[in-house]
């Protein structure tokens, strides 16, 4: 494999502000088991009747593991600078440890290179909700052999891509593989169980240290965590919806970065889990503290909360703003929460470098009509989106970089292909790409502000 260049392209943007887009292994690839590659668990879900809404399945997604080179050149075309996108764990290693499976990390080497030559910097998330079928099966991130697992993973890819890979992310919203997988049941494994949440959070902030010390054996200077962040407002000045607000925001926003940063669980953990909460030595906690060498903060909305003892296990719940737009998921638009949550990272952690690593949303786009996909919300989306960010940057936020979620319409996991996010539109019969009107409106933004929003 020839070495890649290293100069970057002259007309390409500032490189000191990367304007990326985003997607994930299992939601784009397609070709799950193809050369030599295990199944995940997101393979075994999607294909269990019942899991995904109109039996959507990641088994051809939009093809991305065959037609790579072209969505690279659509990288591009929307002329961005940088590309954050996910590892499959058993195209790696099929068994999840063990034997090394070459053919995937010729996949993903070949994608690197090719990134590399149109000066686009590559973003690689280790982990990304696609665990292999094979560790499931042996307790998955319940047991507690998961975080040296997820180590040896990452020293693969280290050693294999670190010469050509800068940009490095343990994983993918622990909170979403923890409250998803093993509390709500909504995503894969689909477990519903009090009692292995917390465990396997801690696993997983295990796991996110040991990846973060095997990355630094191997030289690997910058290593990310990405966790969605939402704000709570109060619904109301009372006692009680302040303190629901507070167990939310912990539940949501602090389960992990307060782990890695400061070395403790929020307090209200213990309230929230009550008896199914463990017991924590100080030196369990304290091999906790793994503070990523930059956050990236995946946003969408905020919620309002009011307090509702009915609504286990926080006692709280979100209050739909009414009088205001909403997503397709039914996520209110709140521009302003983006700023506010940078800033509460800038107060909270010590302004640590942030990259916004998915900012986007899911509406019922209008078909294409002759070339052209007028998704005007998406549009107003992303303009009051990266409006927010540019307040966040004045007022001294480390940012350094937006990544779009997601470059694709692709696979929005329980959801299947019904709710699309993407700059691009992918036909859902011959996964035709189409530039949508967001994606040319992203393009036209990062020529204009190029150094940043
Ligand atoms: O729901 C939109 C996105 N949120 N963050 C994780 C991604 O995999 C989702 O598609």
């Amino acid at each position: 494999m020839s070495k890649p260049p290293t100069e970057i392209r002259s007309d390409s943007p500032s490189r000191d502000f990367l304007w990326g887009a985003a997607t994930s292994a299992y939601q784009i690839e397609g070709s799950p088991l193809a050369d030599g590659a295990g199944p995940s668990i997101w393979h075994r879900f999607a294909n269990t009747p019942g899991r995904v809404l109109n039996g959507d399945t990641g088994d051809i997604a939009c093809d991305h593991y065959r037609r790579w080179h072209e969505d690279v050149a659509l990288m591009a075309a929307l002329g961005v600078n940088a590309y954050r996108f996910s590892v499959a764990w058993a195209r790696i290693l099929p068994e999840g440890t063990g034997r090394v499976n070459q053919a995937g990390l010729d996949f993903y080497r070949c994608l690197v290179d090719a990134l590399l030559e149109q000066g686009i910097e590559p973003m690689l998330t280790l982990y990304h909700w696609d665990l292999p079928e094979a560790l499931d099966t042996r307790g998955g991130w319940a047991s507690d052999a998961s975080p040296g697992w997820f180590a040896d993973y990452a020293q693969v890819l280290y050693r294999a891509l670190g010469d050509r890979v800068r940009l490095w992310i343990t994983l993918n919203e622990p909170w979403v593989i923890t409250a998803g997988g093993y509390l709500y049941g909504d995503l894969a494994p689909g477990h519903r169980s009090l009692h292995e949440t917390p465990i396997v959070a801690h696993n997983l902030l295990r796991a996110h240290a040991a990846a973060l010390a095997s990355g630094r054996a191997e030289g690997i200077e910058r290593i990310g965590l990405a966790v969605n962040l939402e704000p709570q407002y109060p619904a109301s000045p009372s006692a009680e919806d302040i303190g629901a607000t507070a167990h939310r925001d912990a539940f949501i926003n602090r389960w992990f970065l307060d782990p890695v940063f400061l070395g403790r669980y929020p307090a209200e953990m213990e309230t929230i889990f009550g008896s199914a909460w463990p017991r924590h030595s100080p030196s369990e906690l304290d091999a906790l503290r793994a503070p990523p060498d930059f956050i990236g903060v995946n946003y969408y909305s905020r919620s309002v909360v009011r307090a509702d003892p009915t609504e286990q296990p926080v006692g709280a719940r979100r209050v739909r703003q009414d009088a205001r737009p909403h997503t397709a998921m039914d996520w209110e638009v709140y521009p302003q929460g983006l700023t506010d949550i940078l800033l509460w990272i800038q107060g909270r952690y010590g302004n640590p470098p942030v990259y916004i690593t998915e900012n986007g949303a899911a509406f019922d786009d209008p078909p294409p009509v002759a070339g052209r996909l007028h998704d005007r919300q998406r549009v107003a989306y992303l303009r009051t989106h990266l409006r927010a960010a540019s307040r966040a940057l004045r007022r001294g936020v480390d940012l350094r970089g937006y990544f779009a979620w997601s470059l694709l319409d692709n696979f929005e996991w329980s959801y299947g292909y019904a709710k699309r996010f993407g700059l691009v539109h992918v036909d859902p019969v011959d996964r035709q790409r189409l530039i949508k009107d967001s994606g040319r409106f992203y393009r036209d933004a990062i020529r204009r502000y190029g150094r940043g929003p």
